[in-house]
This record gives C-alpha cells, structure tokens and sequence, in this order.
C-alpha cells in the first residue's frame, strides 16, 4: 500500500510503517501526478484535496487530515469516489486554547488591567471554543458567547449574537471553521462595516482561519489612526501575508496556534486509528510510544500560590511572544511556510504535573479546568 504523508506530520512513518509504504511529501507543492499511485493520502490544511488534485489517481481508498479545519477538503468530491475520509476533531484544541490564554496575558499585561477584570468574547463555541470558555471562567473571567448552530439545538446555550456580543467586551477570539455559504457563514465575520461600529479598545484574536477577520479591513482602520489590539495567528491568503498589517498587529503568528508536540501528533495518531479501523485492524501503536518526555515534568506549589501566580507558571509552558519575535524575524527571510516547518518544541500544560507541597491541602479552585495534570 503506498501511502503519501505530508512532511510536517510528526511519528508519520513510526504510525504508518508497517501498513505500508510511507512517501513524504511538500503538502503545499503537492501535484496530482504526485499522487497518481497514492492508495492512502495524508495531509495537513496547507493542501487542497479535490478533482485537480486527485485526476490521475484511480486507487485513492482513505484521506486524512491532521487537523480540525476541514475547508480544504471537497468532502463532497470524495464521497462520490467512495474514498474514505477522516479528520482529527479537536487534536489541537489545548494547543490553541493556550496560545489564546497567553495572548490575553500579554494583553492585560499590556493595558495594566487584569484579566479577572476583563469580558471575552468566544465566537463559536465547538472544540476549542468550549474549553476556553471553561478555563477562562476557571480564571474567574467573564465570558461572553456566540454561536447559533449551538442555540439552535441547545434550549440553554447562552448565546448571543455577534453584533449584540461586540457591543459588550474587551476582547473577541473567533473559533469557527471557514464557512463561505448558508446560514451562517463566518467569512468575513469581522469586516469594514462592523469594525466601523467596534470600540478601538476591543482586542480581536483570531486563531481560526484568517478569512474570518477581512485582514484589508483590519489595515484599513489602523492607518486610520484606530490602535486595535490585534492576535493574529491565521491571515487571508496564507502563506502571503499582508505584510503591511503586521506592524500594526500585537502578536502576528505564522498558523501555530495548534502546534504544540501534542496538538500535531495527535492528529497523526487519530488517522492512524481511522485507517486500521478503514482497513479493519487493530491499531498496534499510540502517541505515547513517541512523544518525547517533557523538559520539566513536575512543579511544586506552596499554599501561598494565588490566582494571580497561574499566568507565571503558563508561560512557563508557552509564551506567545516567543512565536511573534520569531515571525517578526523570520517572515522576510526564511517564510511563512519556514516558520512553521521549523517550529520550536512547545509541550501543552498537560505535560507538566502540578503538586502542592502539603498533600493534605487541595489544589486551588482555579488551576482545576486549565488543563494541567494533578
Ligand atoms: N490556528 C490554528 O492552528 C487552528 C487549530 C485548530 C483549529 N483551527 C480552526 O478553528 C476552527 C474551530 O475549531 P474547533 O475544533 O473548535 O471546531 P468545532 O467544529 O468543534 O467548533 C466550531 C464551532 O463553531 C460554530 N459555528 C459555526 N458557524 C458559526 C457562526 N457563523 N457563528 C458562530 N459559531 C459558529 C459551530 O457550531 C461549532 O460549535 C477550525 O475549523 C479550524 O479552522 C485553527
Ligand atoms: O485546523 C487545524 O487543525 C489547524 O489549523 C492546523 O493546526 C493547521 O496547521 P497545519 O495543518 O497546516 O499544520
């Protein structure tokens, strides 16, 4: 069986050895003469799956994707070829949920107003949506939410609409896929007419996909003069990034919000398991046969520890700025595509355990629900 992988998919060949022949390739640059003898496909969001790419093949069974987006695939075109496809639904969700968590740091750092103090808005409100609602409510942050598929099928949601939630807070993450079509489209969610009506402190973060937020709208109102707070790790038009929006942008990342160690293997591991389940066999391998053994495993806290010590021991973990200096630096060089080829070990939160000094005192309220281990 020949199986074409995308290059940045890590334990690739350690998942997939044995059930054939593992052929990595540049997902970007993939062509269908490429993957004209392919039997299995595995990709990550930079390629294109659809009739062009797909033309010469006749023997395509199964295409994964290691990521959560799915914008990419012509999920339709498959199902008509009868070709397996599977995805991996919420493999980076952590990932990202620290990287927004870190940003918001930055930006009450920034502005002296602490993060308790502050309404987020979450915009779609899925896998990743979910537990950022959770670990900022943790965090004793006030959160407001938008999401109307929830609403529609959730009596409770607490949903608002995205006009009404914009007028209410200090800073919007957007956690949507890339809809361009139907009820509720989320191109162009934030656009020139609503960033008209939006007051110039709101921070927007968008770690979704970069048509969400018009980037030429965001550059626009900030050579007018409006100094928006903006986290923006995805862009219109990936890897061309307006480059004339990044001085302008607080932290500018290069789609690395789902990069941590975890995130990306994950995904590589759930495709294995969606192809041995394809091909009726039981998966022999798991994520934790290869992920590496984190650089710093355990911490122990005092009961001094406050709810104004979590950011330090976050940022041990990861801190967004490291991403932004790099992009800043390496974004006319080497690239985008660069960047996130070669981008740093980050473990998530999960990887360190927490223990307090005196066994017999609980672990603090807060720190329950961020996602490290007890
Ligand atoms: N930057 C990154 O590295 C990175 C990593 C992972 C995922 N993503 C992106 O984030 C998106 C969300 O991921 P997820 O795992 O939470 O997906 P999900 O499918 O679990 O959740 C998406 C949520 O958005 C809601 N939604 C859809 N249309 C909406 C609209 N018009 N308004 C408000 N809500 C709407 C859905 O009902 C759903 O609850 C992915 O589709 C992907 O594009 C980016
Ligand atoms: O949708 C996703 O899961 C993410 O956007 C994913 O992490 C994108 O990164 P890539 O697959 O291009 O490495």
């Amino acid at each position: 069986m020949k199986i074409y992988a995308d290059e940045n998919m890590p334990y690739v060949q350690q998942f997939f050895a044995d059930l054939g022949t593992v052929q990595l390739v540049d997902g970007r640059q993939l062509t269908a003469a490429q993957v004209a003898d392919a039997d299995v496909l595995l990709v990550r969001s930079v390629t294109q799956v659809n009739a062009k790419l797909l033309s010469q093949n006749n023997c395509l069974k199964f295409v994964g994707t290691a990521t959560i987006g799915v914008d990419h695939i012509d999920q339709a075109y498959l199902t008509s070829r009868e070709i397996s496809f599977s995805s991996a639904p919420g493999c980076n969700a952590q990932s990202v949920v620290e990287y927004v968590l870190s940003s918001l740091f930055l930006l009450a750092e920034q502005q002296q107003k602490p993060l308790q103090q502050w309404t987020v808005g979450v915009i779609g409100v899925g896998q990743i949506g979910s537990r950022l609602v959770k670990t900022l409510q943790a965090l004793e942050v006030k959160v407001l939410q938008s999401d109307p598929l929830r609403a529609a099928n959730e009596p409770d949601f607490p949903h608002l609409d995205v006009a009404d939630l914009l007028t209410q807070v200090d800073a919007v993450s957007f956690h949507v896929p890339l809809v361009k079509s139907g009820d509720y489209p989320t191109l162009k969610l934030i656009n020139q007419q609503n960033l008209q009506q939006l007051p110039a402190h709101v921070a927007i973060i968008n770690a979704s996909r970069g048509e969400v937020t018009c980037n030429q709208a965001l550059l626009n109102e900030a050579k007018n003069g409006i100094k928006r707070p903006l986290v923006l790790d995805v862009w219109d038009n990936e890897p061309n990034v307006l480059l004339e929006l990044v001085p302008y942008t607080r932290i500018a990342t290069a789609h690395i919000a789902g990069h941590s160690i975890e995130g990306k293997a994950r995904g590589t591991e759930m495709l294995y398991q969606a192809l041995c389940k394809t091909l009726k066999m039981e998966p022999k391998h798991q994520l934790h046969d290869f992920c590496p053994v984190p650089v710093m495993e355990k911490l122990q806290i005092s009961a001094n520890f406050r709810l104004s010590d979590v950011q330090n021991v976050c940022r041990m973990l990861y801190d967004v700025r490291r991403d932004d200096a790099l992009f800043r630096f390496h974004l006319q060089g080497h690239g985008f595509d660069w960047l996130r080829k070669h981008y740093p070990p980050r473990r998530e939160f999960s990887s360190l355990q927490v223990q307090l000094d005196n066994p017999a005192v609980a672990i603090p309220e807060f720190l329950n629900n961020l996602g490290f281990r007890f």
